[in-house]
C-alpha cells in the first residue's frame, strides 16, 4: 500500500540526508522521483544536507497545486514513482492535503520531512497536518543533542548566542551561527529556561556574587 509517511525530527538531525539516501536507493534502481522542497539554506530548487550532498528539487510556491503538478507530469508522459518533500513545514495544510490525495488517487508513496516545531516550540501549519494526515510519523535515529549532553528535543532561535522569543516564525537560517540570526537545538528543559550553549558557558564564568555587607 502506498504510504504518507512524515519523517521528523529537530534541525541538524539528518532528514535531509535521509531524504537524499532515499531519492539514491530508488533511482539506482531505476524508479524517478519527483522532489519538492521549498526555502532551502543551499538556494531556490535545491534539497542540500550538510554533509555536503545536494539535488535538483522543484521550488514549491505559496499556492502551488501539488497534486496538479503530479498530474499535470504524469500527463506529459513523465515519471513519479514516489514523491519526496523536504522542508514540509513551510508547506500549507492543504498542500499537505494534496500530497495525501497523491497517495490515495495516484498510487505514489509519499515521504515528507521536516521539523514539527518552530522557535516557540509550536507547531508549523505544515506539519500540524502531516501528523494529522500522515500514515507514519518516524522520529529520526541519529538525536541532536543539546549542549547539557541530552537528547535534543527542541528549536532555539538565537541572536548572538542568545534565545529568542519574537519574531516571524519563518526565518531561514542555519544552526552553528553565533552571530546574527541562527539556531540552536536544546533539551526541553533548557528550551525553557532559555539556556543556550552561550549563555550556560557565560553562567559559569560570571564571578560568584559577593556577599552584602550588613549595616
Ligand atoms: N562534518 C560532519 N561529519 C559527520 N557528520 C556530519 C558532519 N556535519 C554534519 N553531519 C551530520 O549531518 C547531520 C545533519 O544533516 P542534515 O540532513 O543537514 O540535517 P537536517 O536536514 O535534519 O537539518 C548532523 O546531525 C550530523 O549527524
Ligand atoms: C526552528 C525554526 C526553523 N526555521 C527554519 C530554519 C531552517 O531554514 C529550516 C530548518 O531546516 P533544517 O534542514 O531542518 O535544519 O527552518 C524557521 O523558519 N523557523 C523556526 O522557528
Amino acid at each position: 500500500m502506498p504510504e504518507l509517511v512524515f519523517f521528523s525530527g529537530t534541525m541538524d538531525c539528518g532528514k535531509s540526508t535521509l531524504a537524499l539516501q532515499i531519492e539514491h536507493n530508488r533511482s539506482a534502481r531505476g524508479l524517478q522521483g519527483m522532489i519538492f522542497t521549498r526555502d532551502d539554506r543551499a538556494g531556490e530548487g535545491k534539497l542540500s544536507s550538510r554533509l555536503g550532498l545536494v539535488t535538483d528539487a522543484v521550488e514549491v510556491a505559496d499556492d502551488q497545486d501539488l497534486y496538479a503538478h503530479l498530474v499535470h507530469h504524469l500527463s506529459q508522459g513523465g515519471r513519479a514513482d514516489y514523491v519526496i518533500a523536504d522542508e514540509a513545514q513551510f508547506l500549507a495544510p492543504g498542500q499537505i492535503d494534496q500530497l495525501a490525495r497523491v497517495v490515495d488517487d495516484l498510487g505514489v508513496d509519499v515521504f515528507a520531512f521536516g521539523i514539527t516545531t518552530d522557535f516557540r516550540s509550536k507547531l508549523f501549519p505544515g506539519s500540524q497536518r502531516l501528523v494529522e494526515l500522515a500514515d507514519r510519523v518516524e522520529v529520526l535515529q541519529v538525536e541532536a543533542l543539546c549542549w547539557c549532553g541530552a537528547r535534543a528535543t527542541h528549536n532555539a532561535r538565537t541572536i548572538g548566542g542568545e534565545m529568542v522569543v519574537e519574531g516571524a516564525q519563518v526565518v531561514v537560517g542555519d544552526v552553528n551561527q553565533a552571530e546574527d540570526i541562527g539556531y540552536e537545538v536544546l533539551c526541553r528543559r533548557h528550551h525553557r529556561r532559555r539556556m543556550t550553549a552561550a549563555t550556560a558557558r557565560a553562567g559559569a564564568l560570571s564571578p560568584d556574587v559577593l556577599p552584602i555587607a550588613s549595616a
